[in-house]
């Protein structure tokens, strides 16, 4: 025998219903007798409770919802039957739908809604939807018969979420249900008390009465069938990439069913689990997907964590104080002030100290909860024993739900890990000693991304998806963008690295884009759509998405994103960047985000502020962690200038050398940043920093070779026609040099706390003479490498090697 329960988008139109009729007429086949067990028509018990509380209210307006009501179910009518059949199916369905609306008339003579009459108006859904369903199966040739739940389904008087006298019940059922070949359709979600006043078993409760039917049955199977594949990893409407989950134990169905997982009415499984009947969920859309298994065991022994569910809209309520410390009774007078006001307990913590208990219920039963405890604990309040009952709003309980975690160690640890590293602040935690569940209370606005880095983290452990908000499309972002196109399958296919860009920016325009934009054509998306560029508005964009993994990729050169990057930080972002300006820039807010990155779990990321794409910070800093000491850092650090001095021949003027620069990406947005020195000292600046000295820019000693009109012009371009007039000034510099077999070079040095940086010209027997092209070197003279200097040498400069460096840390930020 089958037992088999339809939810509400299930039996919504005809098309679902007639799908619904060939799903019974196949259990029929194979199983003789089956039960089906229907929902009312999606939406339609809102719909009553909205009829009734208009009626009570004495808005009339009541009967054209009424009548909207009766069209739909008319409507059905005329699609699922012909002519005959149809005027008796319309005459049982008036009927019923005349008797609500005088109910509905009486409710709006007597203005009062109680309960009892909530529940009987309620009872008509479920009471239509199984009428004209059985009538359908009966005219596609099954032997179909209608009972009322209400004759079978015994319940106490607790209207609106009744209580089943299960002994009276299995008995009526097992009297009214035949074991020979037959359909018998009722209603779920109904009930009756003994004296025949309807009653409802709570919202969802259709589940509830198809499980009770089934356990009150002989050799029985109940499949539950709904508009989804199964229970899902997690809820597929917040996560990504879910899947269903073949099997389940009873245990871990209550669980996620319990904290959220909508598919299954919770207390469905008890009736079922005590008498050990397998029950399936299946989707009616798909009859042909496996569904989830649920039986007394969980088979899959290789995952430890089956689910992950969340419930929204939570608030804590905590009492605390040192007047609790050791004291015995606080617990019990708590929970049963609690008790006393009807106050459902979703989540209860404790801290070993007994400082403190707090716990989680629904912003409903908030309001009582406090008056409850302030009632009972008044005396020891008033004596300042405890402190005032806190409540907190506005957050969410995540719960990760297996049995065999019970025996899996670090299922914790990487829960709190995955939380922490995309900053998630986690507010309370319960995990109960039978390990199949942890739980935790974080911020709401926080829930979609903890969800998915936790679904991720313990579902998808071979994919990692990151999520990049890219400021800058220039020389080095846009660069970036193209080899992150190249190099995004490999990167998917060989190390489970799903790097997606979901907001880009300009100076002109940006936009956002949650499930990544097409790099193929990103110009033009970057370029030509979305809105005019604000940085704070695409931060505020930014925040609001609150996606996992998400990382700030500012590609300019302006200290207006700077400004962006505390925020960003501190909403669990990290940063990568090739801008000096932060980390050259004042010293508190370069050390405070460097403070908050260890805070945070977050990674600020700027190794293309000094050399372009070589490893020159991260060679500092391996030197400083292992204990070195640094006597001395010489270095060519601009590309720029570098290229200048030797590409600046015989018969070539200056500035043709200095827009060769430019045009071939080496220069900064204003090239001179690079021609007055300051990017130099911005780097060597850094470098300092890096090894430890607290300096700020006004330290560096900079001596600058560039005329005063050409630094002082408005603009760059401006600066470019001024330039050519000094063309013969820089070829005298230049012959100067090559006659004394020299060779100029801008170079920066830190040396015992003191920072310079200048043109100097240097002979073959110096290190930075045979400095080729636009190449960097930097010597770093320590207390291990004092005989020769450790040397990092390489192009300084350009838009591939600056790229692939920006490339190469936002993959560190991805592994952290
Ligand atoms: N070009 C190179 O070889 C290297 C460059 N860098 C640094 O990389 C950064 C970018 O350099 P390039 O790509 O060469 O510059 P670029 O001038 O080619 O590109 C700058 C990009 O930033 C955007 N931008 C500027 N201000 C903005 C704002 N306030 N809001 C939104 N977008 C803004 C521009 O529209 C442009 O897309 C600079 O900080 C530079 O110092 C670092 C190492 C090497
Ligand atoms: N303009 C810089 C490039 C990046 O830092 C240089 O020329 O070195």
């Amino acid at each position: 025998m089958k037992v088999l329960k339809f939810g509400g988008t299930s039996v919504q139109g005809p098309s679902e219903i007639k799908q619904v009729g060939s799903i019974v007429q196949q259990a029929y086949q194979e199983n003789s007798t089956v039960v089906v067990v229907l929902s009312a028509m999606s939406k339609v018990t809102d719909q009553l409770i909205g009829l009734a509380r208009q009626a009570v209210s004495g808005d009339a307006g009541y009967l054209q919802e009424w009548e909207q009501l009766t069209q739909r179910h008319d409507n059905c009518i005329r699609a699922l039957f012909d002519a005959p059949q149809a005027d008796e199916v319309s005459r049982t369905i008036h009927g019923l739908l005349h008797e609500l609306k005088d109910v509905l008339q009486g409710l709006y003579l007597v203005r009062e809604l109680t309960p009892k009459s909530l529940d009987f108006v309620m009872s008509f859904g479920e009471r239509l939807s199984s009428r004209i369903i059985s009538q359908y199966l009966a005219t596609q040739g099954l032997p179909t018969e209608w009972l009322d739940s209400r004759n079978l389904i015994v319940t106490d008087r607790n209207f609106n979420n009744a209580r089943v006298d299960f002994g009276a019940t299995n008995a009526r059922i097992a009297e009214a249900i035949p074991s020979h070949a037959k359909v018998v359709v009722m209603p779920g979600f109904i009930a009756a008390t003994r004296e025949g006043e309807t009653t409802t078993l709570g919202r969802g409760g259709s589940d509830y009465t198809a499980s009770i039917v089934a356990a009150a049955l002989p050799d029985v199977e109940l499949e539950i069938w709904t508009d989804v594949d199964g229970m899902m990893t997690a809820d597929p409407r917040k996560v990504r990439r879910t899947f269903p989950l073949p099997r389940l134990s009873y245990l871990e169905a209550l669980e996620l069913s319990h904290f959220g997982a909508k598919v299954l009415y919770p207390p469905s499984v008890q009736p079922v689990l005590a008498r050990n009947i397998p029950l399936r969920i299946k989707n009616t859309h798909r009859p042909e997907a496996e569904g989830t298994l649920i039986t007394d065991r969980s088979d899959d022994q290789q995952r430890a964590v089956k689910g992950i569910s969340s419930i929204d809209h939570i608030v804590l309520v905590s009492l605390k104080g040192s007047g609790m410390v050791g004291v015995t009774g606080i617990a019990m007078r708590f929970f049963s002030a609690l008790a006393l006001h009807q106050v459902n307990v979703i989540l209860i913590t404790q801290a070993s100290s007994e400082h403190s208990i707090t716990v989680a219920i629904t912003p409903a039963d908030a309001e009582r909860a406090q008056q409850g405890l302030q009632e009972e604990f008044k005396t020891e309040l008033a004596y300042g024993q405890v402190d005032p009952i806190l409540v907190e709003d506005g957050l969410s309980v995540l719960a990760i739900v297996g049995e065999n975690m019970r025996n899996t160690p670090n299922v914790a640890g990487r829960l709190f890990s995955v939380l922490g590293k995309n900053g998630v602040n986690v507010r309370a935690i319960a995990q109960g000693s039978s390990e199949h569940n942890i739980s935790c209370v974080i911020e709401q606005d926080d829930i979609r991304k903890a969800l998915n880095v936790v679904h991720e983290a313990f579902f998808l452990s071979d994919i990692k998806i990151l999520n990049l908000f890219l400021i800058g499309t220039g020389t080095v972002g846009g660069t970036f963008l193209n080899q992150l196109h190249a190099q995004r399958p490999h990167l998917l296919e060989a190390h489970g690295l799903d790097i997606r860009v979901v907001g880009i920016a300009n100076r002109r325009r940006m936009q956002l884009a949650e499930d990544g934009f097409d790099l193929a054509s990103w110009p033009e998306q970057g370029d030509d759509s979305g809105q005019p560029t604000d940085p704070a508005v695409f931060a505020r964009e930014m925040h609001a998405l609150n996606l996992s993994n998400s990382i700030l990729i500012d590609c300019t050169g302006s200290a207006a994103i700077v400004e962006l990057y505390e925020e960003a930080l501190r909403h669990g972002i990290s940063i990568v960047t090739p801008n000096k300006i932060a980390c050259s820039g004042p010293y508190d807010r370069y050390q405070r985000l460097k403070q908050m990155t260890s805070r945070r779990g977050v990674r600020f990321l700027y190794e293309t502020n000094v050399g372009a794409g070589l490893p020159v910070i991260g060679t500092l800093q391996d030197l400083i962690q292992s204990g070195d000491r640094i006597l001395k850092i010489e270095a060519i650090l601009s590309g720029t200038l570098n290229y200048l001095f030797n590409e600046h021949k015989e018969g070539v003027a200056f500035s043709d050398v200095v827009k060769t620069a430019q045009r071939l990406g080496y220069s900064e947005p204003d090239p001179r940043i690079d021609l007055n020195g300051v990017d130099v000292a911005r780097k060597i600046l850094i470098l300092a920093r890096e090894a430890g000295s607290h300096l700020e820019l006004s330290d560096v000693v900079l001596h600058n070779f560039l005329p005063e009109d050409c630094r002082e012009a408005a603009t760059v371009d401006a600066f470019f026609t001024l330039l050519p007039n000094y063309d013969a000034h820089f070829e005298n510099m230049r012959q100067e040099a090559e006659k004394a077999g020299k060779r100029q070079r801008y170079v920066a040095t830190y040396e015992e706390g003191k920072l310079s940086c200048g043109l100097r010209t240097v002979g073959p027997e110096h290190p930075f003479f045979q400095v080729e092209g636009n190449d960097n070197m930097v010597l770093f003279t320590t207390e291990r490498y004092q005989e020769r200097p450790l040397i990092v040498k390489g192009a300084g400069a350009g838009a591939e090697v600056t790229a692939a460096g920006v490339f190469a840390d936002i993959i560190r930020a991805g592994n952290f």
